[in-house]
Parts: C-alpha cells; sequence; structure tokens
C-alpha cells in the first residue's frame, strides 16, 4: 500500500471558497483528496463548473481571485507540508510546480519577444547572463521541436501560430524543471490533429525530465490514451479516483460511468441519436448497473 512518503503530492480534505455576498465563503471545491506519485501522469476531468481549475489552481499556488481562501486537511508536496489559508493577493506560487493555461495568447506577456519572457525566467532562477539564458532558451524551443530558434527568440507571441504558443509556453514552464507541471486545459483552443501533437510533447516532455503531470480537462478520450490516474469531480467534489485504464471497471460514482458512456463510439453509428449524460445516467441505473453505486451518491 502506498503512504504519504511514498508519493509527489498528497492532499486530503481540501476545500476552496470563493467569496460571495457579504462576506459569504461560497466552496467551490469540497473535501477533495488525491494523491500523484513521481512521474505519474493524472488528470482532473469532470463537467464545467465542477472545480477542475480551482483545485489546480489551489494545488499549484495560483488562486488569485480576490477572497478566495482554502483549507487543507493534508498538503504535502515532495516531502514538505504546504500552508495554505488565506490567499495572498500576490500568489505564493507552490515550489517545484509550473502551470501551463488553456490559452497561450493570454498567458504569455503579448508585448515581450519570446527571448526576454525567457531571459526573465532564467535569471529569476539562476544568476545567469543574458547571452547564457538565451542560449538555454534555445535548447528548451528544440527540446519541445521548435527549431528556427534564433528567429522565434525575436519574435513576440501574436506573430506565432496556436500550436507553437503552446510549444513555447510549455517550454517555458519546464525550462524551472518543475517536479510537478499542471496543464489547464492545454489544447481546447487547438484543433484536433495539433491538440494530439501537444499532448504527445507533454507526455514526452514530462517523461524525459522526470516531472508528474496533472492536467484538468474535458477529455475523457485524450485522458484515456495520455494519463495514469483520472480523478473525477462532480459539483465541488472528488467523486472518482481510478486508474485511467480501467475506469469503467474501477468507477464507483453514476456520473464517472455515465461520462465513459457519453464518448460515441463506432457501434453506436445506427442510434439515432447520441446518449446524453442524463440518458446514460438513467439507463445504467434502470438496468441495476449503477444502484449500489447510486447508493452511495446519495
Ligand atoms: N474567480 C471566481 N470567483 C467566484 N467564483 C468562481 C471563480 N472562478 C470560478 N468560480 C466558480 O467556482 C466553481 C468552479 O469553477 P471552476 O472554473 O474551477 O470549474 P471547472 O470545472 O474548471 O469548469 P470549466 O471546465 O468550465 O473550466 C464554479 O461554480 C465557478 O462559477
Amino acid at each position: 500500500m502506498s503512504t504519504t512518503s511514498d508519493q509527489l503530492l498528497s492532499i486530503k480534505d481540501g476545500y476552496v471558497y470563493y467569496a460571495g455576498k457579504a462576506g459569504a465563503k461560497v466552496p467551490a471545491v469540497k473535501g477533495a483528496s488525491f494523491d500523484i506519485a513521481p512521474g505519474e501522469h493524472v488528470a482532473i476531468v469532470g463537467e464545467s463548473g465542477s472545480g477542475k481549475t480551482t483545485l489546480a489552481l489551489a494545488v499549484a499556488g495560483l488562486l488569485t481571485a480576490a477572497g478566495a481562501s482554502c483549507e487543507f486537511g493534508e498538503f504535502v508536496f515532495d516531502g514538505r507540508t504546504i500552508e495554505r489559508g488565506k490567499i495572498a493577493p500576490v500568489p505564493y506560487r507552490t515550489p517545484g510546480t509550473s502551470m501551463v493555461f488553456q490559452n497561450a495568447m493570454t498567458s504569455l506577456d503579448p508585448v515581450a519577444t519570446i527571448g526576454s519572457q525567457f531571459v526573465d525566467v532564467l535569471r529569476g532562477l539562476s544568476r545567469i547572463s543574458r547571452k547564457k539564458a538565451r542560449a538555454v532558451a534555445a535548447e528548451w524551443l528544440v527540446s519541445v521541436g521548435l527549431h528556427d530558434t534564433d528567429r522565434i527568440l525575436k519574435l513576440r507571441p501574436y506573430e506565432l501560430s496556436g500550436g507553437m504558443r503552446q510549444r513555447v509556453m510549455l517550454a517555458l514552464a519546464l525550462c524551472s524543471e518543475p517536479k510537478l507541471l499542471l496543464a489547464d486545459e492545454p489544447t481546447s483552443a487547438l484543433d484536433a490533429s495539433v491538440s494530439r501533437d501537444v499532448m504527445d510533447l507533454l507526455r514526452s516532455m514530462t517523461e524525459r525530465t522526470g516531472a508528474s503531470l496533472l492536467i484538468v480537462t474535458h477529455d475523457i478520450d485524450l485522458v484515456r490514451l495520455y494519463v495514469d490516474k483520472v480523478v473525477v469531480m462532480y459539483h465541488g467534489e472528488v467523486v472518482d479516483v481510478c486508474n485511467a485504464g480501467r475506469i469503467e471497471e474501477e468507477a464507483q460514482h453514476p456520473y464517472t460511468l455515465a461520462l465513459t458512456r457519453c464518448v460515441p463510439t463506432l457501434d453506436a453509428y445506427n442510434l439515432d441519436r447520441l446518449p446524453t449524460l442524463d440518458e446514460t445516467m438513467t439507463a445504467g441505473f434502470r438496468r441495476g448497473e449503477g444502484e449500489s453505486k447510486a447508493a452511495m451518491s446519495a
């Protein structure tokens, strides 16, 4: 059995609140618990508004919303207990983590060249010359598949394609050599083939650097291909933690089962219309498959 000390990240009973009216604390994440082992690839999936991004931001220490706060029964990262309480105006990034976001265009500095963005990050990490920082940046660009590095370092984000921007953002996130890379919907703004390229790259780069990966996504199909473990969120709660290759077998919550059944398959070619979430959840219960699992969620 694994223990907290085997894990890179171990969180237990995590709550994240946003500020509501008249000082009320509105919970967006309620009692979340999960672990990430060193080198493990984990996805947080769930419907829109279920708290995926909020949980990832709390893990990374990047929750900046005014009045947001969080409490964790336990938050251990890389052997250290991380104190998380009221979020300070300037967020305190969890040391050893980096995050890439959905939209590289709004995450990168729009007016600074790619080169100067790398120089800022690399010189913030260690005392190196600008020239050396640009050389290191060029190496990172090559490692994410961008080769015309002299030219790219002189460009601004709007001069790159969407796929190139995602690669630059990934290189910027990895150049601090994080132990945990978080990625919030990194492919949702990209077309299908570029999405696969970016996911291949995320997987190969984290395998190469030994970093663990925590990816937030809606795409359950993508999850099966690229991650080891799936954390399923529903209405702010972590309702299942499953091995990615055995979601149907290990799922305890009807939402998780419903989610897997909503993926269209070739067998479904003769259906008048594709199954929807509510329909698949009800069908599962009608057939008796979900009864014991339904009791759990009641
Ligand atoms: N800055 C904020 N202030 C107040 N409430 C917020 C804020 N950000 C998110 N929320 C609320 O917290 C809940 C969880 O939102 P969150 O963005 O974490 O969900 P999500 O699962 O990542 O959704 P999506 O897949 O649509 O990005 C939602 O009810 C959302 O409206």
